[in-house]
């Protein structure tokens, strides 16, 4: 195999390449860009037109998608996957992954959509070299753009996989990316109706990508993933690498459950409480009347909202940082 095709061996390594690109037997072209990022290409004339962000790792013990794009890469650079897509591979933390921490100092995926620039540090230069390499990426015009953040929960979950969608003013989401991931294997959909600071969000409102943000299941250590099951998102994605995915159909929703935010529960100050027990799933119902969260000031987080769920409950967050998000079941009538 390609020395490139050991991406992660090297990124774990803190290695760089002696050669930055190479040719695989199939003609396609890898090029090393930076640390956790290479560049696939595929021969002009089999080009089909997409360009493809995967990213992984951007939360370093996050392991079981760092697998995924490790097996993938393998895949090409043994010549077994033929790209037909532009591929951008993208490990986000190295540091972060090799202690197999969430990150070291601050969360690279609260940095975005300029939000680096206010801060300083490792991660914060790290969130402002990601915007770099994917603004590159996505420069070229008349292409297909494509991003996936493949990220795995701290909790267990009542939906194991799932997707986050991004906002942004004027632009609606799409019916069909949301029959690709249901084909993917997700079975919900989280449509945001605000702008984010997460790395889908700049690529989906900065480099007008179709990104998404999917959590494949809990986060474990490498080599402990084999509860993770990603094979319907790992077919998917080999099929839109090489072009032979399927056609998807309006019928390629059913079983996919949507949502929308009601609201983010924000942490205010070291005085915040959540009452919420350490091993609530994502995804858990909460009564209307149910006092979720308490802060300074005696600001308290009511539920007031129908069939309200809680994902991504966190008390130890930052103060500033979103402490969970909670949702309600939504319709598809505003998707395009
Ligand atoms: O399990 C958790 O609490 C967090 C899992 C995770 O890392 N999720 C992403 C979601 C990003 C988004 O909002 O699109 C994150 O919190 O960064
Ligand atoms: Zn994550």
């Amino acid at each position: 195999m390609l020395a490139l095709g050991k991406l992660l061996e090297l990124t774990l390594a803190g290695r760089e390449p002696a050669e930055k690109t190479q040719l695989t037997v199939e003609g396609v072209r890898m090029r090393w860009l930076s640390e956790g990022a290479l560049e696939v290409r595929p021969p002009e004339a089999r080009d089909n037109g997409l360009d493809l962000l995967l990213s992984a790792g951007i939360h370093g013990n996050e392991t079981a998608p760092i697998e995924l794009l490790d097996r993938l890469l393998h895949d090409i650079a043994r010549g077994d996957l033929k790209p037909r897509a532009r591929i951008l591979f993208l490990f986000g933390n190295p540091e972060a992954i090799r202690r197999g921490e969430r990150f070291i100092e601050q969360d690279v995926n609260r940095l975005f959509n300029g939000r680096h620039e206010q801060s300083s540090g490792s991660e914060a230069l790290r969130a402002c070299e990601l915007e770099r390499l994917a603004a590159t990426f996505f420069s070229l015009p008349d292409r297909d753009r494509l991003h996936y953040d493949l990220h795995t929960a701290i909790r267990g979950s009542k939906i194991e996989q799932f997707a986050l969608y991004p906002w942004k003013e004027g632009r609606q989401h799409s019916r069909q990316e949301l029959a690709r991931l249901r084909a993917a294997g997700m079975e919900a959909v989280l449509l945001q109706n605000k702008p984010s600071i997460v790395f889908s969000s700049y690529t989906y409102d900065k480099l007008d990508a179709e990104s998404f943000t999917l959590e494949l299941g809990k986060a474990r250590p490498f080599g402990q993933n084999e509860g993770v099951n990603v094979s319907l998102l790992e077919t998917r994605l080999k099929q839109i690498i090489e072009g032979t995915e399927p056609p998807m159909t309006d019928e390629g929703l059913e079983g996919l459950q949507l949502f929308s935010v009601a609201r983010e529960v924000i942490k205010h100050s070291d005085n915040f409480r959540l009452n919420l027990p350490a091993d609530i799933e994502n995804f858990s119902e909460l009564k209307v009347g149910y006092v979720l969260a308490e802060d300074i000031a005696n600001t308290r987080w009511i539920i007031e909202e129908q069939g309200a769920r809680i994902i991504f409950p966190n008390p130890r967050v930052k103060n500033g940082l979103r402490a969970g998000i909670l949702i309600v079941p939504t319709t598809d009538e505003n998707l395009v």
